[in-house]
């Protein structure tokens, strides 16, 4: 209940600062975690400092920004990309699924299912920008788009690396990176929990391009503007008739997938294992 009334105030919030910013000439608008540019191709980027993890406000915050650009009949395609130096986005927040209560767990997970539905399954084109390291959740969300751009820098890895955290991808994850690069090469990159560099992301097929670091958004741009040149309506029924089958998956057990969830990361061992990858990222500092 207090997060539908949270949603109601942000997206009220939102057109409100909307408005306020079209008239100053810019045509964007934002919330405090996503702001989007819609001059030109749209631009969607995080910017939930540090690591643009996705936290429960922020993934509320980006449901509402999709389904804005979403209700907005001329925009039709999306640039997405984020604003920390760095870093694309580190996945889900370790801070929603550790040390908290069922209901939360429970909450989260809805969010999350809601996001990626939303995400996967858009009418509009979706092109990531990826500038920085994209692990766990920031990859899923770079696979939900139509295509993929990643800056040619040995530093960012990007991939479904929940393995290494003592966790589990859960099922429609799975699909998506078996979609993506085929089942031996998701099997195995699953187990493993890899973290590709640029160059092996390309080459398994991660991502669908790798370009020097600083012209990752020149190249997204002019991508968006090929696939702008495809008319909407044949493009949209062949992206449904390729993803219907991955959404409906989850769309019919959508209950019974936070139930999991919710029981799973409740487990002690669960716990003490994210416990454990938190220690080791704090470690890591020195
Ligand atoms: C059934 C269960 C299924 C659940 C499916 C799960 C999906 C997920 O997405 S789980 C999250 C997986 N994410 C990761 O493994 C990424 C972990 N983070 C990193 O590897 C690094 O932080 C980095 C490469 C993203 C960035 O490195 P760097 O720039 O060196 O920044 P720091 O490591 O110093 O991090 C700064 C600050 O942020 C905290 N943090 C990092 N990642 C997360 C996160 N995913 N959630 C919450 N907080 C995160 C990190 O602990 C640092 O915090 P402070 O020490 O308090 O500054």
């Amino acid at each position: 209940m207090a997060l539908a009334a949270a949603r109601r105030l942000l997206l009220h919030a939102g057109s409100r600062l909307g408005r306020r910013e079209a008239v100053d000439g810019a045509r964007r608008f934002a919330n405090k975690r996503v702001l989007v540019e819609t001059e030109g191709p749209a631009v969607m980027k995080l910017r939930n400092p540090p690591v643009n993890s996705l936290s429960l406000e922020c993934l509320t915050e980006f449901t509402i920004s999709l389904e804005k650009l979403e209700n907005d009949k001329s925009i039709r395609g999306v640039i997405l990309t984020s604003e920390c130096p760095g870093i694309f986005s580190a996945g889900l927040d370790l801070l929603e699924m550790y040390g908290r209560n069922p209901a939360h767990y429970a909450e989260y997970w809805k969010n999350v299912q809601e996001l990626w539905l939303r995400l996967y399954t858009s009418n509009m084109i979706l092109v990531s920008a990826i500038n920085g390291a994209s692990p766990a959740g920031g990859c899923l969300l770079a696979l939900c788009c139509d295509y993929r751009v990643m800056a040619d820098n040995p530093k960012y890895t990007i991939g479904l690396n929940e393995s290494l955290l003592g966790i589990v991808a859960p099922f429609w994850f799975k699909d998506m990176y078996v979609n993506t690069i085929g089942h031996r090469e998701a099997e195995r990159a699953l187990q493993l929990g890899t973290l590709f560099s640029p160059a092996e992301a390309l080459k398994v097929g991660v991502v669908d391009e790798v370009v020097p670091e600083d012209q990752v958004h020149s190249k997204a741009r002019s991508v968006m503007t090929k696939w702008l040149a495809i008319p909407d309506h044949s493009r949209q029924l062949t992206k449904n008739m390729m993803r219907k089958a991955t959404a409906d998956n989850l769309i019919k057990q959508r209950e019974a997938d936070i139930q999991n969830f919710t029981s799973f990361i409740s487990k002690d061992s669960i716990q003490k294992s994210l416990h454990m990858y938190l220690e080791k990222l704090k470690q890591k500092k020195g």
